[in-house]
């Protein structure tokens, strides 16, 4: 049973849509809402809590209608909202018991689920002292206790990474990591910064301009691209030049030379070039695509790639005319969609890049 559901969900603001025919289900797990500012995530999660009707569309928490059954999904979802107003003299204990007691926990479990909570969240400590005197990643960590007091079955976290420095970021992914795997609680999570979500999620929903964008496990984002990223101590132009003569694809990206995989002799192929030429190989490995490349089309990543130089000239040969290299190592020449060191189309360039 997916864990969120919706339908056509559009919901117009006077002058903007932040939701538009949003139609999307998620299965349970740590599940990642990523998009720009203004995107609509928190919109949407306000949407799912039943507390903002939308303008058009259905949704479901949990097989609970939104519509008609607010109350009861809120009774089963912890919320940590995206800005808080935590009040300043009262400690987490007594704030956090509170919120315990209007979900409608009595008196001693209140308090006993209170100090668990504050300890899972690692606020055991300071949790006597009065929240107004506490750092922004404390208070991240009284609201995300008091979305848990309740032992929802759901979270929703609203950029729960806010304002953290990076140890703060890195100790609440993992927090919220655990509360995913430990205590089996589904999230649902948001960030404007895909790359932490890569590590804390199962599964993320990309949204833009409050359309989906896509919808995929982590795993599938992040599958084999295809492509080796292969690192010589020195040589990389040389050793570049050899495996695009062989008729394979090839180009630089810092000190690595990112060569496309078209099948089992393409090992062998840079292997035998990099003994040929007496290099020494630092590594050899499958590339994984990152979660960020959904925003950048992958000709659009080639793109940024710098051309490659052409092979410096010998000592004592002629310089070489200009436009010689230019069909080995600048796209124009090359096939449609080519990118540098793809040989033209017919096989191997002239080998003048070879051995240098
Ligand atoms: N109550 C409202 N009245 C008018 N416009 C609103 C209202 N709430 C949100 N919006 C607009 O809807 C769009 C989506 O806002 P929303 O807060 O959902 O985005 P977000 O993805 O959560 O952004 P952020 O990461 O900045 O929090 C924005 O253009 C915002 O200005």
């Amino acid at each position: 049973m997916p864990i969120i559901a919706t339908q056509g969900l559009t919901m117009r603001f006077p002058g903007v849509t932040a939701l538009n025919d949003l139609t999307v289900a998620v299965e349970p797990g740590v599940v990642g809402l990523v998009g720009a500012n203004g995107a609509g995530k928190s919109t949407l999660i306000k949407i799912l809590l039943g507390l903002l009707p939308p303008t058009s569309g259905r949704a479901w928490v949990l097989d609970l209608d939104v519509a008609h059954q607010g109350a009861l999904i809120r009774e089963r979802v912890g919320y940590m909202p995206e800005y808080d107003c935590l009040p300043p003299d009262v400690s987490a204990t007594d704030f956090v018991v509170h919120m315990a007691r209007m979900s409608g926990l009595p008196p001693a479990a209140a308090r006993e689920r209170a100090a668990d909570t504050l300890r899972h969240v690692g606020l055991h400590e300071e949790r006597y002292r009065p929240i107004g005197g506490y750092s922004t990643g404390m208070r991240q960590k009284v609201k995300l206790a008091q979305a848990l007091v309740h032992d929802p079955q759901l979270v929703f976290l609203d950029e729960p990474t806010n304002g953290l420095d990076p140890a703060g970021r890195d100790e609440m992914l993992e927090l919220i990591r655990r509360i995913g795997t430990e205590f089996g609680i589904s999230v649902l999570v948001t960030s404007h910064l895909l790359g932490e979500l890569e590590r804390t999620c199962d599964h993320v929903v990309v949204i833009d301009g409050g359309r989906l964008l896509r919808s995929q496990p982590v795993a599938e984002f992040t599958a084999d691209s295809g492509t080796l990223a292969v690192e010589v101590e020195e040589g990389r132009d040389a050793l570049g030049h050899r495996l695009a003569d062989a008729g394979l694809s090839v180009r630089p990206d810092g000190r690595l030379l990112l060569v496309d995989v078209a099948g089992e002799h393409t090992y062998d192929l840079i292997r035998d070039a990099v003994v040929e030429l007496n290099l020494c190989l630092i590594r050899m490995e499958r590339r994984r695509h990152h979660i960020e490349e959904v925003f950048t089309a992958p000709q659009d990543a080639w793109r940024q790639a710098p051309p490659m130089p052409g092979p410096p000239p010998p000592a004592t040969a002629p310089p070489v005319p200009p436009a010689a290299p230019v069909g080995f190592t600048s796209p124009p020449a090359g096939p449609p969609g080519g990118h540098p060191w793809t040989p033209p189309p017919g096989g191997a360039a002239d080998g003048r890049g070879s051995g240098a």
